[in-house]
């Protein structure tokens, strides 16, 4: 089987996958095999005589563990794949603490804060100690907190630390070593840890237990990592805790797809890793099987631009393919058309399926006008991550009712149903709860079960009111142990009465929730079958089902695609995954790069990465898109393509604009470069301006299709000239200065100028709702008024 299993790798995989003598890193470009690589290697260890409970793999996202598990399930039998462990650093860790937690101080049933409850934590914090809101803003202090943890700085080693202390001196905020003090006591006396803190944690478990980090590196026999380029400090240093005493790790990344140092990945992981691991074997792979050679020859064009990298030839023997095709459009709305034309076009042309496209974005926000648009023409789709399915405000409250049942120390959970649906627990009594609880140090529940002990300052009435929410969460608590979690969530859903809330509304709103919440009951119904047809637990328990709830991430599915759909997300979304159609859309300087990373050269060249690993999950067409004018903020904006654009082999990108004579200038490294579509050529011009964008901003000369293909599309722009097209339905000799119009579509207008003569005439015309815009007449669709 083994042998099989290797032949279906190329000489350099093969190499990789049969190193077992001591720790291993694959560095390589993309689609070149990395994860492919991971995938073989377990089932060749397993073939080695490996158990697979003994293997770990760490992937960054969970559907990427579930897809991996697949197909180890296809090389090696799906009962197999079931025993390996396997799943984000987050899910995986989260599993030992719950099951080491006395080691720490926690109980098992400890809650896992989302960010929004981290936050949510700070700023009542930041109240709580009297700090000026404006200054301490609960957002960039929960920032500092949350890098702090992902170096392993806990809160004495911040406060002691001069470089943290001067920088928030300098940030005028000096008491987020205090705030970060209290912000961990809080969440320990709720019995929650944040994100980072499955991290931290894990690390201290293992870091202050001999004992429990021996058990765990014994029993991971074997660890595999994925995506090693975006891990942080911290989690490097967990990875080193399991593997130092075997050596046996075997990790692949690829430093040019470093995107996450926002979340404190650090790049340095990687060029660090050969002096970490002592002997440490170093394979790369070359070639990539994703894409043609164009789409591999431009993604390497475009990040060679970038300074710090660790030298790579990546090349691909797959077709020589289309180059890349560069689509500008005049507005959002048009580049959404374009794009759904041609995923029409081409599944007709080439008989694919939806879900052979990919949209790609830089925010989630560019994903509206595409939504918009495939509604209309029936396009299929799926939108990954954005706002998930759990962080909607019916679907947060009962999952905080849950919360609250199996711990109901939690803190953020228990704030959020006190008083909801109402029950008269006010904002004034728990503010008397929190006064209590912090005062005495215990949790807001330990103060609710005994108010008089813990001096709580309310009247009669509110105590009776407490002490039934307390029965009502503690009979849940008890059932909780006995009930499947199905049957105690629709249970406590009803009992609690958020369901007589929600359904006493008519109006859309109020129906779109109700649904959401139909979907949420039936979700956990399917999530207590799957567990019980897997046969892994006998009770399936509401823990059980917050564990896997809290652990989604942004980056997972919100649900299962059942039919073929075109996947729309961020690029930050798409890494590790393929299609045989990608379209990069919004390329354009506020935009991609985002107008938040632009102000160093370590940023922005971040942002680069971040194209490159949108163009390399490509596998046949890449196409790219860029609006002039878009709809942001509430007004139309104005916008000059990328500059990243300037940073393609010219020759690799086919400029198309509708026409077959096209030109697009952008400004390079090397002065002005003049992208010609004609026959496919591309023309470096010699430099003529030195300024970018003040060209761009020329007024726009305004192009539309032939009558038949009216409203479709429009093109732009003093940076894509035009020197052909067909005839319009109004003649122009009709028109005169002062002469006023209406314009299909930008309405009435006066006429200031003329210019030009035959094809070439244009009329700069003040449109009342529109602006001045400048016309090409032989395009434009237009009436003469007077
Ligand atoms: N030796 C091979 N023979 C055939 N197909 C291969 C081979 N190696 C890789 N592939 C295919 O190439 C594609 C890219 O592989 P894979 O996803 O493992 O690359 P990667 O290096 O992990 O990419 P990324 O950097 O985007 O994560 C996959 O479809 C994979 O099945
Ligand atoms: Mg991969």
């Amino acid at each position: 089987m083994t042998d099989n299993i290797l032949e279906q790798l190329n000489d350099s995989q093969r190499e990789a996958v049969t190193y077992c003598g001591g720790a291993s890193l694959v560095i390589a470009g993309a689609g070149s095999g990395k994860t492919r690589v991971l995938t073989y290697k377990i089932a060749y260890l397993l073939g080695q005589g490996f158990m697979p409970w003994n293997i770990l793999a760490l992937t960054f996202t969970n559907k990427a563990a579930r897809e991996m598990k697949e197909r180890i399930g296809a090389l090696v039998g799906i009962e197999q794949a079931r025993r390996l462990n396997m799943g984000t650093f987050h899910s995986v860790f989260s599993r030992i603490l719950r099951t080491e937690a006395q080691a720490i101080g926690y109980s098992p049933n400890f809650t896992i804060y989302d960010q929004s409850d981290s936050r949510s934590l700070v700023k009542a914090i930041i109240k709580e100690m009297g700090l000026d809101e404006k200054v301490y803003k609960h957002t960039s202090v929960a920032d500092r907190i949350s890098m702090a943890k992902n170096r392993l700085m806990l809160p004495q080693a911040y406060a002691s630390s001069r470089q943290t202390v001067s920088d928030d001196v300098a940030r005028k905020m000096p008491a987020v070593k205090d705030i970060y003090l209290r912000y961990c006591d809080r969440c320990r006396q709720a019995n929650a840890m944040d994100f980072d803190d499955l991290l931290v944690n894990t690390f201290v478990l293992f870091d202050r237990n001999e004992d429990i980090r021996r058990k765990y590196s014994e029993r991971f026999g074997y660890v595999l990592v994925d995506e090693y380029q975006d891990t942080n400090y911290a989690q490097q240093a967990i990875v080193t805790q399991l593997t130092r005493d075997h050596q046996h790790i075997c990790a692949v990344g690829d430093d040019a797809q470093s995107i996450y140092s926002f979340r404190g990945a650090n790049i340095d992981n990687i060029l660090n890793f050969t002096s970490s691991y002592d002997g440490a074997r170093l394979f790369k792979l070359e070639q990539n099987y994703r894409s043609t050679q164009f789409i591999v020859q431009a993604a390497n064009s475009l990040i060679k631009h970038n300074s710090r990298q660790i030298p790579k030839d990546t090349f691909s023997r797959n077709e020589q393919g289309e180059k890349l095709v560069l689509k500008p459009a005049y507005s959002d709305k048009e580049e959404a058309l374009i794009v759904c034309n041609d995923i029409k076009r081409i599944r007709r042309e080439e008989r694919c399926e939806y879900s052979d496209f990919a949209i790609l974005y830089r925010t989630n926000s560019q994903s509206r006008s595409f939504e918009e648009c495939m509604r209309k023409m029936n396009i299929p789709y799926h939108i990954y991550g954005g706002m998930s399915f759990y962080q909607r405000k019916e679907i947060k409250d009962v999952i905080a009712y849950f919360r609250v049942v199996v711990n109901p120390d939690d803190e953020e959970a228990l704030r959020r149903i006190i008083n909801y649906p109402s029950r008269g627990i006010g904002d004034t009594t728990l503010g008397r709860i929190v006064a209590a609880a912090t005062l005495n140090g215990v949790s807001l529940w330990t103060v609710i079960c005994s108010p008089v002990a813990y001096g709580l300052d309310v009247n009669k009435g509110t105590i009776g009111k407490l002490g039934k929410f307390r029965d009502l969460v503690m009979g849940w608590g008890e059932r909780a142990n006995t009930d499947d979690a199905y049957t105690i969530g629709r249970d406590i859903i009803s009992d609690s009465g958020v369901s007589c809330d929600i359904y006493s509304g008519r109006d859309p709103e109020d129906i779109a929730r109700q649904e959401n919440l139909e979907e949420f009951l039936s979700g956990m119904q399917d999530f207590v079958e799957s567990r019980r047809e897997e046969g892994m637990e006998e009770h399936v328990a509401l823990a059980d089902f917050l564990q896997e709830v809290s652990l989604l991430t942004d980056l997972d599915s919100d649900t299962e695609v059942d039919s073929p759909k075109v996947s729309l997300m961020t690029v930050h979304s798409a890494k590790g995954l393929e299609f045989p159609t990608v379209f990069i859309v919004g390329l354009e300087e506020n935009i991609f790069p985002s107008p938040m990373c632009t102000s160093s050269m370590r940023e922005l060249e971040e942002e680069r990465r971040l194209l490159y690993v949108a163009v390399t999950r490509a596998e046949k067409h890449c196409i790219l898109t860029c609006a002039q004018n878009r709809f942001r903020y509430g007004r139309m904006e104005y916008d000059t393509p990328s500059r990243f654009l300037r940073d393609f082999d010219p020759s690799l990108i086919r400029m198309d604009n509708g026409s077959p004579e096209a030109s697009f200038q952008a400004h390079g490294s090397a002065g002005w470069k003049t992208y010609e579509s004609s026959g496919s050529r591309f023309v470096n011009s010699k430099p003529v301006a030195t300024q970018f964008k003040a060209d761009l901003k020329m007024p726009h000369v305004e192009r539309l299709k032939p009558a038949s293909s009216f409203g479709k599309t429009v093109q732009p722009t003093a940076s894509f000239t035009n020197s052909s097209g067909s005839s319009s339905m109004v003649s122009s000799h009709e028109l005169c200065e002062g002469s006023m119009i209406e314009h299909q579509r930008f309405g009435m207008g006066e006429v200031l100028r003329i210019e030009g003569v035959g094809e070439n005439m244009k009329a700069t015309v003040n449109f009342r709702n529109a602006g001045t815009k400048q016309l090409l007449l032989k395009f434009a669709k237009y009436k003469v008024i007077k």
